[in-house]
């Protein structure tokens, strides 16, 4: 068990061969917590938000090859319930990142056919974050390539307490049978109700935690950790993460 979350330091190009040729026991849905940026900055001398800026940017280069691969889902996890608590000015800045990015990429992820989605709570978010995330849902809906799914304001232990509310409520009123409440019933009152769970979770800066991150979704997920910053993560450390799913795939799928 020890080994699934030993770190992963990037090997060399040449004993990396997960590439586009080698698609056997690609993950159907990765996700990643995006980690690092403000350490990222802190080393270089800049401000937090110069690490969140510079991590926006490496985005373009994984959704491109998590497309390019046909994974399926790429859920990134952007911002989380306990943001909150940081600086006025970082929260302000990170806000307004969506419709910053959503300004320049959503052409592109359109003309890629990607699908754009959204899992979070609306509430406190600035309604010039929930416009522009909502115009970029309603343009992708019908696109049919790979799933791009931003959690922003999310909590896992929310989620979960909101779908237990939920399925109380039915069970009070009398359309839900208690005893018919099982792993399936759970997972389609959760936010990610229509995707399918998480293969391979990534987690940047070397941090060993899930963070309240999709903490009912995550059960069977393998998990990749590693050093590397988010702002520093680059196509070879996905493709790296890739390859080493492939082969505990191929190690343990069998037995
Ligand atoms: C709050 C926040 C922070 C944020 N960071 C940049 C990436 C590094 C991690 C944290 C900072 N990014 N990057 C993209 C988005 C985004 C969200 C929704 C959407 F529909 C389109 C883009 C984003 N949102």
């Amino acid at each position: 068990m020890l080994e699934k979350f030993s770190y992963w330091k990037v090997k060399s190009k040449k004993e990396n061969n997960t590439d586009n040729n080698n698609l056997e026991n690609i993950p159907k849905h990765v996700a990643v917590i995006m980690d690092g940026n403000g350490r990222w900055a802190k080393k270089r001398g800049l401000p937090r938000i110069a690490g969140h800026r510079e991590g926006m940017n490496v985005i373009n280069k994984i959704v491109k090859k998590a497309n390019q691969l046909g994974i399926e889902v790429l859920t990134l996890y952007a911002f989380s319930t306990e943001n909150w608590k940081r600086p006025k000015n970082e929260v302000d800045f990170l806000m307004r990142l969506p419709e910053r990015y959503l300004s320049v990429e959503l052409p592109k992820l359109i003309e890629e056919n990607v699908q754009i989605r959204f899992m979070g709570c609306t509430n406190n978010l600035p309604n010039h974050t929930i416009q522009a995330i909502e115009k970029a849902v309603e343009q992708t809906k019908c696109n049919t390539g790979l799933i791009l799914n931003f959690a922003l304001n999310y909590g896992s232990r929310d989620e979960i307490v909101s779908a237990i509310q939920n399925i109380a409520k039915e069970a009070v009123s009398g359309n839900l049978d208690p005893n018919s409440i099982n792993h399936e019933l759970v997972s389609k009152y959760l936010m990610t109700e229509e995707l399918r769970d998480p293969d391979l979770l990534i987690r940047t800066s070397g941090e060993i935690r899930l963070s309240n991150f999709m903490l009912w979704q995550l059960a069977y997920t393998e998990f990749w950790f590693t050093d590397v910053l988010w702002p520093d993560f680059s196509e070879e450390h996905f493709l790296e993460a890739l390859h080493v799913y492939q082969q505990r795939i191929r190690r343990f799928g069998g037995i």
